[in-house]
């Protein structure tokens, strides 16, 4: 036997070794991206965006997903628009009232001679009913039913003038989109465009992850749940992250969180999605683990803070900006106030970006 020759065993160790060593020069060669932020910011939306630019697009299976969740959304937001309506006229029973006793802040920006117009007309009680019944989290799509969320969506000057109160209501911007689209999305054949895809509200629970190659790097990027209950489990993913992509919302100033509307043990001492997001980020770059990890700064939905600030100014998020109530200056001054929040000077500077929304 030749020296050089080692036993069947060695040789298998050896193999294993080289096997271990290979796997350790490709983990290195991943840079391992955390998408976090508060609920709502925009993570999922980033992480679909990458899919579509940089990944293999969405399969069949991906898009059947997608249909689902657009009726969801249908479905649920009618849900509360009725819902709401008939709470701020005092159509609902007592046993209902109590669970909703938390949205009475909405109460408060409708004036008393206002409310009759909240009022479901009659003519539109049995879709009122259809859609009411429907179990919670149906994702559900027949002709019947679009008809009736059509009628309310055109027909019920009530239904719209609640939809103005989407940021109180958790009703999210983009059911407009999908309420005007209710007889395409109707049809049995229905195919979500790539707008669609991206538009759709989806609530992300656990996490999800994707390798994509972006000029020659190759980029893991972890995609998690921002809401209350999902933040807890954020943890578990901080192992081996390169740098933590914090998404913010720009309109979400004026907006109630999700958890302040439907949680009954909820603190709402906050009561504003800003604050939550300032809250959260304040968290994350306490964590030990991310002492010396990179922070990019994301700052999205700048197509609806143009908007926005038009009617609402940022004061109700932060009352001590003097500066004037337009676009640039107000998100000059929010990227800021995050910016200053990191004081740890070894901690690699953070970067402000803007986010370019697909529309
Ligand atoms: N108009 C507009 N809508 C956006 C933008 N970014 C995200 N959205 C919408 O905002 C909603 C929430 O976005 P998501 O990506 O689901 O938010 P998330 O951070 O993943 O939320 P969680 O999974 O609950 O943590 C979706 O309806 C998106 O289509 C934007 O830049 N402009
Ligand atoms: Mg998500």
């Amino acid at each position: 036997m030749g020296c050089c020759l080692g036993s069947p065993r060695d040789n298998k160790d050896r193999e294993v070794q080289r096997e271990i060593e290979k796997d350790k020069a490709q983990e290195a060669r991943v840079h391992k991206l955390l998408l976090l932020g508060a609920g709502g910011s925009g993570k999922s939306t980033f992480f679909k965006q990458l899919k579509q630019l940089h990944g293999d697009g969405y399969s069949a299976r991906d898009k059947e997903g997608y249909r689902k969740q657009i009726y969801g959304q249908v479905i649920e937001s009618m849900q509360i628009l009725i819902r709401q309506c008939k709470l701020v006229t005092g159509e609902l029973s007592d046993e209902e009232h109590e669970v909703d006793e938390r949205t009475e802040n909405l109460r408060e920006g409708i004036k008393d001679d206002e409310i009759e117009q909240y009022k479901i007309d009659e003519q539109f009680a049995e879709s009122c009913k259809y859609i009411q019944d429907l179990a919670n989290g149906s994702a559900v799509m027949n002709e019947q039913l679009a008809g009736h969320v059509k009628l309310l969506w055109t027909k019920s000057t009530a239904i719209r003038k609640m939809f103005d109160h989407r940021n109180k209501i958790c009703v999210p911007d983009s059911t407009q989109h999908f309420l005007d689209e209710i007889d395409i999305i109707a049809r049995t054949n229905f195919d979500p465009a790539t707008t669609d895809i991206l538009l759709v509200r989806y609530r992300t629970t656990g996490m999800t992850e994707k390798e994509f190659k972006i000029n020659g790097a190759i980029f893991k990027i972890c995609d998690v749940g921002g809401q209350r209950s999902e933040r807890k489990k954020w943890i578990n993913f901080f192992d081996g992250v390169t740098a933590v992509l914090f998404v913010v919302s720009l309109a979400c100033y004026d907006e109630v969180p999700f958890e302040d509307v439907s949680d009954l043990d909820a603190n709402v001492e906050l009561g504003n999605n800003m604050l939550e997001s300032i809250k959260v980020f304040e968290e994350t770059l306490a964590f030990s683990c991310f002492e010396k990890t990179g922070f990019i700064l994301f700052f999205n939905k700048a197509d609806l803070m143009r908007e926005k600030i038009k009617q609402t100014p940022i004061t109700s998020a932060f009352p001590n900006y003097k500066g004037p109530q337009e676009f640039q200056p107000a998100v000059d001054y929010i990227q800021n106030f995050f910016i200053r929040l990191n004081t740890n000077s070894e901690r690699e500077t953070l970067l402000s970006v803007s986010l370019i929304f697909f529309l």
